[in-house]
C-alpha cells in the first residue's frame, strides 16, 4: 500500500495501518522460551526505554508476535525470568509517538497554510480542468516551495491522467493532486536513518553559517548520551572564536567533552586530535562542527579535502555520514546551498532546521526529489530535545491533513 493511501486511505485501511499491534498481556520467560531470540533486554534497558523516550529512533509498531514476544526475553535460563508488562512499554511508545506527531504538526502549520492559501486561491475560481489550470496549478506549486523542478513533472503528469480531467469536484481535484506528490515522495525510498556502528561512529557537519549546525550537533550529543554513548565533539569550526564557544556551551549542556584548539588554528589538527582522543578513550560517536564559509569555495573545498583524508588516515570508511545543516525559513536558497555543497563534498544526509518557524517546509519535497538527498534529521525548535528523525509518514500527515 502506497504513502498515500496509508495515511489518507480509506477509513478501514487507515485503522488497519494506524492500530498499534495486539500485545498479549503479561508475559514471562517461561511462556516464550522456544520463540527465538532477537535481542535480549535487560530490565535497566527497558527503564531507560522509558525515560529516554524523547531520544529513542522512531519506534516500530508492526512488530510480528514473534518479535515481540522475543523482546520481553530477559536471560537464557528460568532463574533469570522476570516480568515485563509489556502492555505497559506499548502505551509508552504509543505516547511517545503521539507526542511526536504533535510536534510535527505544530511545527508544520506554517508551511501547511502555505499549501492551504495556495490550494485556496487556485480552487477559488474553478471552473474546468484546462490548460489555464493547469498553469495555475504549476504556479501554486512552486509557491509552495516544492521546486520547480518537481512542480512542473507533477504537473505534466497529471496533463497525462485522464482520470483529472474527468474529477467532478474541487475536493476531487485537490485529493488527486496531493496524491500525487505524495506518491512522488514516496518513490524509491532514500535511507533516513543515522548510521551507526559497532565501533567509533564519525559525523561531519556542514553547512553555511547560522543554519543550526552547531544546535544540531549539541541536541544530537544530549540523544546520544543519554542512550549512555561515549561522545566526543571537536570544535573545527576555528574560523570564528564565538563557533568554538558555542560548541563548549552545547558541550556543557549535553555533559560531554569538546575537543578545541584557538580560533585561527588548522581545522584538520583540530579533528586529528579529536580521532586520536576518541580511539583511544574508546568513545562511540565522534561529531564534527566545520565552518561553512561557500562564499570561498575553494577554501571550503580545500579545508574539508584536508579535514576527509586525515579521517579517513585513522578510520578508512569514515566519515560514516556527512550531514549538510539547511535552514528551512530560506526556502530555495537551502536548495542552492544543497546543490553547491554536493559539489564540494558528498552528502549522506540532511539536517533540516527551524522548521518550526518555516513556510517553506515543502522544499523537504524538493530536496529528495530533486537532489535525491535524504533528510535524515529536522529541527523544530531550539531547545536540546527539540531534534527528530525524519519521519516521512509524520511529515506528509503534518503537511497535508487539513487538505483533504
Ligand atoms: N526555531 C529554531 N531555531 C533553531 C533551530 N536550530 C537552530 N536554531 C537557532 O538558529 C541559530 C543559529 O544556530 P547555530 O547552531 O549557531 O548555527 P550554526 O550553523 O552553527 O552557525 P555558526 O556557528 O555561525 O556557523 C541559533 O539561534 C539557534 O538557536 C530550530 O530547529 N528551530
Amino acid at each position: 500500500m502506497g504513502l498515500f493511501d496509508r495515511l489518507f486511505g480509506k477509513k478501514k485501511e487507515k485503522e488497519e495501518a494506524l492500530d498499534p499491534v495486539e500485545i498479549n498481556h503479561k508475559e514471562t520467560v517461561q511462556e516464550i522460551e522456544n520463540e527465538p531470540a532477537v535481542s535480549p533486554v535487560s530490565s535497566a534497558d527497558t527503564t531507560d526505554e522509558a525515560n529516554n523516550i524523547e531520544s529513542q529512533q522512531p519506534v516500530r509498531f508492526d512488530k510480528s508476535e514473534n518479535e515481540i514476544n522475543a523482546d520481553t526475553r530477559i536471560g537464557e535460563n528460568d532463574e533469570e525470568a522476570i516480568t515485563i508488562d509489556v502492555d505497559a512499554l506499548a502505551d509508552i511508545f504509543a505516547q511517545s509517538r503521539e507526542e511526536t506527531e504533535k510536534k510535527y504538526e505544530n511545527s508544520l502549520s506554517l508551511t501547511r497554510n502555505t499549501f492551504k492559501e495556495g490550494f485556496n486561491e487556485l480552487f477559488a475560481n474553478f471552473r474546468t480542468v484546462d490548460e489555464e489550470f493547469f498553469e495555475e496549478l504549476e504556479e501554486t506549486l512552486i509557491m509552495s516551495d516544492v521546486g520547480v523542478d518537481l512542480a512542473m513533472e507533477i504537473t505534466k503528469e497529471l496533463r497525462q491522467e485522464a482520470k483529472l480531467t474527468k474529477a467532478k469536484s474541487a475536493d476531487d481535484l485537490r485529493q488527486l493532486i496531493v496524491e500525487k506528490i505524495v506518491d512522488k515522495f514516496d518513490e524509491d525510498k532514500l535511507p533516513s536513518i543515522l548510521t551507526m556502528e559497532d565501533g567509533l561512529t564519525v559525523f561531519l557537519f556542514v553547512g553555511v553559517n547560522g543554519v543550526g549546525k552547531t544546535t544540531t550537533i549539541g541536541k544530537l550529543a544530549a540523544r546520544y548520551k543519554n542512550q549512555h554513548k561515549k561522545v566526543l565533539l571537536a570544535a573545527a569550526d576555528t574560523f570564528r572564536a564565538g563557533a568554538i564557544d558555542q560548541l563548549v556551551e552545547w558541550g556543557r549542556r549535553s555533559d560531554v567533552e569538546v575537543v578545541t584548539k584557538a580560533a585561527g588554528s588548522d581545522p584538520a589538527s583540530v579533528v586529528y586530535d579529536a580521532l586520536q582522543k576518541a580511539k583511544a578513550e574508546h568513545y562511540d560517536i565522534l561529531m564534527i562542527d566545520t565552518a561553512g564559509r561557500l562564499q570561498n569555495k575553494d577554501n571550503l573545498m580545500k579545508e574539508l579535502e584536508k579535514i576527509g583524508k586525515v579521517i579517513r588516515r585513522e578510520i578508512p570508511d569514515a566519515p560514516h555520514e556527512t550531514i549538510l545543516a539547511l535552514d528551512a525559513t530560506t526556502g530555495q536558497n537551502a536548495i542552492q546551498q544543497a546543490k553547491e555543497f554536493s559539489t564540494v563534498t558528498p552528502i549522506t544526509g540532511i539536517a533540516l532546521t527551524k522548521l518550526d518557524g518555516s513556510a517553506k517546509g515543502g522544499i523537504v519535497l524538493s530536496i529528495v526529489q530533486s537532489l535525491r538527498i535524504p533528510v535524515k534529521l529536522i529541527g523544530l525548535g531550539e531547545k536540546i530535545d527539540d531534534l527528530q528523525d525524519f519521519d516521512e509518514e509524520f511529515f506528509v500527515r503534518g503537511l497535508f491533513k487539513e487538505l483533504l
